[in-house]
């Protein structure tokens, strides 16, 4: 096995092309664009808890990152510069090259610089913090949403707890719904470009990670306010799943990495053209109500009970 510092530097210290200095000093240093905010976020991921053990190393790899610059696409920031501490199993090199693959994949889609980190050895633990951009008051933050704004939700989440579920033998999918629902789980798309078209158009925005309904929750009670959502508003649920479980992935599963936002019913035309450009389809659920709660209601308006609350690392669900 090679030394610490020869990992790093066959795996990790990359061309930093947006850094003053990256991997291999003390600090990283960095020059923000002149009078742009800085958006800073960081999320870990335990072997176990976030994924199963044996998760491929390279889709582990781009998970990692993914996670962590959807919560920068959740504010609506531009993503710059991230750091990755790591605590990875020994005697595998060829596990550490694979993950490394993975993760500086999807760095360099979003054009993103690894400027330093930590690397031990360990139980499998991965951390990144992630610093990105933006114009000084169009941070889109959870805490904006107003009585009869929509409420609206990107792509199909639902399909990476499915993909869990199937992983995890507690449901049998087809092999093409299995295939396209543990891609969803393993290789989530954090959606940068859509968060920066919500500046100035969202009023607020939160991404999924706990549950569609429970992180709306957050941003609900960040808010102030109250919600209702229509069941029949919802993204069709995936053909050939049992309809019970892909509706309970839908509302509480987690793990989707898609943005729930809020916006005045004026930037509906807006959001049209963004699903359009983007090629993501934008879901209008429902509206925010000035009372409190969330209620999910029927085609008819009448109102349903609510399942479990979303993922929480210190409650069972
Ligand atoms: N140990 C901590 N110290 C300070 N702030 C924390 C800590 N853990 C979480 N937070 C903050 O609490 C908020 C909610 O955290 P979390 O649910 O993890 O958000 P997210 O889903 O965006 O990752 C975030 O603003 C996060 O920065
Ligand atoms: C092995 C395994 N068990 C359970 C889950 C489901 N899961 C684990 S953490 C989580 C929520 C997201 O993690 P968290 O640390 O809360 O991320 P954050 O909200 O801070 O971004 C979910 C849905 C999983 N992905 N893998
Ligand atoms: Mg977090």
């Amino acid at each position: 096995m090679p030394s610490e510092f020869e990992l790093i530097d066959r795996h990790f210290a990359r061309p930093t092309p947006g850094a003053v200095l990256g991997p291999g000093d003390d600090c990283a240093l960095l020059q923000p664009t002149p009078g742009m905010q800085l958006a800073a976020t960081t999320d870990m991921l335990v072997a176990g808890v976030h994924f199963l053990p044996e998760t491929d190393p390279e889709r582990l790899g781009w998970k990692t990152l993914a996670v962590n610059l959807s919560d920068l696409a959740a504010m609506g920031a531009q993503a710059r510069w991230v750091l990755l501490a790591g605590a990875f199993p020994e005697d595998d090199e060829d596990w550490i090259a694979a993950f490394a693959k993975g993760f500086f994949a999807l760095a360099q889609l979003h054009g993103v610089d690894v400027v330093g980190g930590d690397t031990t050895r360990g139980p499998l633990n991965l951390c990144v913090t992630a610093l990105g951009e933006l114009p000084p008051g169009q941070a889109i933050t959870r805490s904006g949403a107003r009585a009869e704004d929509d409420l609206w939700v990107s792509g199909t989440p639902g399909l990476a707890s499915l993909g869990l579920a199937h992983a995890q033998h507690k449901t049998q999918l087809a092999d093409d719904l299995a295939t396209t629902c543990l891609e969803a789980l393993r290789r989530p798309q954090p959606r940068l470009a859509l968060g920066r078209s919500l500046r100035r158009v969202a009023s607020a925005a939160i991404d999924v990670s706990d549950g569609l309904l429970g992180d709306i929750g957050h941003l609900l009670e960040r808010s102030k306010v109250g919600a209702e959502i229509r069941m029949d508003h919802l993204p069709p649920l995936p053909q050939g799943a049992d309809p019970e479980l892909a509706r309970a992935c839908q509302l509480g599963g987690g793990d989707d990495y898609e943005l729930a936002f809020t916006a005045p019913a004026s930037q509906r035309p807006t959001l049209a053209a963004v699903a359009a450009v983007l090629k993501l389809p934008l879901w209008r659920i429902g509206r925010i109500t000035p009372a409190p709660g969330l209620r999910l209601l029927d085609e008819q308006g009448q109102e349903l009970p609510l399942p479990a609350k979303g993922f929480d690392h210190f409650h069972a669900a």
